[in-house]
């Protein structure tokens, strides 16, 4: 069943028309009386498929009570708190959608002065507890003054303790139940008051608030232990179809743990921030349910890196754990003493989970050896060269790195992580999506190129994001959609029959149905409505029946 589905079904009482429990989504209720008598009657035991649990390496985590098939959603929730991101770009504080290009054309909160939507969002309830607090402390930023900060006039200090001060402010704010629950999150305080940015940060949004706001109940102490608590375990959240950027707080899911291969991932799923989350894959009774704090496709120094910077541990997952990182060996060089001996051989961790540990060829006979340090400062160049390309939406550009890292005298392997992500560029920005490069434009030889690399990627992502995941259904969508491009030009330039362009519209239709079944959220249903109805007129006009 649905979350996000306003639709109604049969009360599991009385029959009438209901709504969907808020727990499982899988009874209705038509009203609050049958909705206790069930829960009471015994649903109670059955509704949630999932508790909190303690274990002394993961510390809480959410387990699955019962067996868990990929594909359904566990939960929904409304978030503790959320507001704008700590260093934000100018969105409306009550709604956090990104504000107008030009200063002139936002709207001007009556009470506090920042920059809103409307007059809609002035009255929202996110926007109270800052403009009453600003309001309070005769604070009202004055146009020019909110144009010249908000549009990053100042320095960073200025950026951070104004937008990056309204979520701890609303936290600092927040009913004394929801204070006292958030309060119980995971902070890693100590921790993070050993990182000079952390306490900067805290100085400037102390500032902001003493200083500024007056609000001078609240320690700097406080001050730390709610950033800290929101770095160690809010979302980002950003939302392209609403136009919103942001960032959100939610108890239920800060209490899952992080796996490298996870088996649930997280939606965002209403405009205000709600959260959904659904399991990828199938998860046993008695697992942890677990999501991905990072991009799967980064390789095993760089997740645990970030990990240890960011969330404080040491991932000891499976992934990390094998050298060969499930098969991708995303991290391994070529080895340069093997090269031109005809076995091209790969740098290995001589011990994946530790970051010091020393590389060393593959091949038994060959005694090449790579310090940690080294490996990292070659890391380092190749991701900076890979980021800096993908300023360039120009094919060549990234054609001719990975010509030269896959040739002779490169260090990469086809499955290198440099590699995969410039693939992973090249289908999602380039192919298809830029100029000169789309759909209609691209030439045959370009096409099946599009085609190949899609077809690549699902083979990795078959080993790194099995299931449900967004990047399967992403690649099957652009893979889909470039074979009917194909189907197309080839009946209309009479080299396929219709017989064999009938079986191919067969197999694109049941691509994108994959699509769609696991892009379930709300405005992802909706696209993916209009990519089927775009494909249903392209088998039309073909006189294709599907
Ligand atoms: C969002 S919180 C998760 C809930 C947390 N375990 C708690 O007790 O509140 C993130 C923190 O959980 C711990 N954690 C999450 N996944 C982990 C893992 N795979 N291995 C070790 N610790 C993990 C780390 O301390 C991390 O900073």
């Amino acid at each position: 069943m649905d979350p996000y589905s306003s639709e109604d079904g049969p009360c599991v009482v009385c029959s009438q028309p209901g709504r969907a429990c808020a727990g499982c989504f899988s009874v209705y209720y038509c009203g609050k009386d049958h909705q206790l008598q069930h829960w009471q009657g015994g649903h109670k035991q059955t509704c949630a498929p999932y508790k909190i649990s303690k274990d002394p390496v993961l510390g809480r985590f959410l387990e699955a009570t019962q067996e868990i098939k990929a594909g359904t959603f566990i939960m929904k929730s409304k978030p503790l708190v959320h507001g704008p991101q700590m260093s934000s770009e100018p969105v409306c504080l009550s709604c956090c959608r990104r504000l107008a290009n030009e200063p002139d054309e936002w709207y001007q909160c009556s009470g506090c002065g920042w920059p809103l939507c409307s007059e809609k969002c002035e009255a929202a309830k996110e926007h109270k507890p800052e403009c009453c607090a600003m309001s309070k402390a005769g604070f009202y930023m004055g146009r020019d003054c909110g144009k010249i900060t908000i549009l990053g006039g100042l320095e960073e200090l200025n950026q951070w303790s104004w937008y990056g001060s309204i979520m701890p402010i609303r936290a600092l704010l927040l009913p004394p139940k929801d204070y006292k629950k958030m309060m119980t999150l995971q902070t890693h305080l100590q921790e993070h008051r050993r990182n000079p940015e952390f306490n900067f940060k805290v100085r400037s949004v102390t500032n902001f608030i003493h200083n500024t706001l007056k609000m001078r109940d609240f320690q700097e102490e406080d001050i730390a232990t709610v950033l800290a608590i929101f770095d160690t375990n809010a979302f980002a959240v950003v939302r392209e179809d609403l136009n919103q950027v942001g960032r959100a707080l939610y108890y239920m899911g800060s209490m899952m743990a992080h796996a490298c291969r996870p088996n649930a991932r997280l939606c965002h799923v209403g405009e205000k921030f709600e959260m959904a989350l659904m399991a990828e894959q199938n998860i046993p009774l008695g697992a942890s349910i677990n999501i991905t704090y990072m991009d799967r496709l980064n390789g095993t120094l760089k997740r645990l890196t970030h990990l240890r910077t960011t969330k404080y541990f040491d991932c000891s997952c499976p992934r990390c754990s094998d050298p060969s990182d499930m098969g991708l060996y995303l991290d391994s060089f070529r080895c340069t003493k093997c090269r031109g001996s005809g076995k091209d051989s790969l740098l290995l961790s001589t011990n994946s989970i530790k970051l010091t540990a020393e590389w060393k060829c593959q091949n038994p006979a060959c005694s090449n050896t790579l310090s940690a340090a080294d490996m990292i400062r070659l890391h380092k160049d190749l991701r900076n060269t890979v980021t800096n390309l993908e300023d360039s939406t120009q094919l060549s550009d990234h054609r001719d790195f990975m010509e030269k890292q896959l040739g002779s005298s490169g260090l990469l392997h086809s499955t290198s992580t440099y590699i995969l992500r410039t693939k992973i560029f090249i289908i999602f920005n380039i192919l298809g999506h830029s100029s000169g490069y789309m759909l209609k434009e691209m030439t045959q030889e370009l096409l099946s190129y599009k085609i190949q690399l899609c077809e690549e990627m699902l083979q990795i992502a078959r080993i790194l994001h099995p299931g449900y995941s967004k990047t399967r259904a992403f690649l099957l969508v652009q893979l889909q959609e470039s074979i009917m491009e194909q189907v197309y030009r080839n009946v209309k330039n009479k080299c396929l029959t219709l017989e064999d362009a009938q079986e191919s519209a067969k197999k694109v239709k049941a691509g994108l149905d994959e699509a769609a079944s696991i892009l379930r959220e709300p405005a992802r249903k909706i696209e993916m409505g209009t990519r089927l109805t775009k494909f249903q007129h392209q088998c039309k006009h073909l006189g294709l029946s599907i």
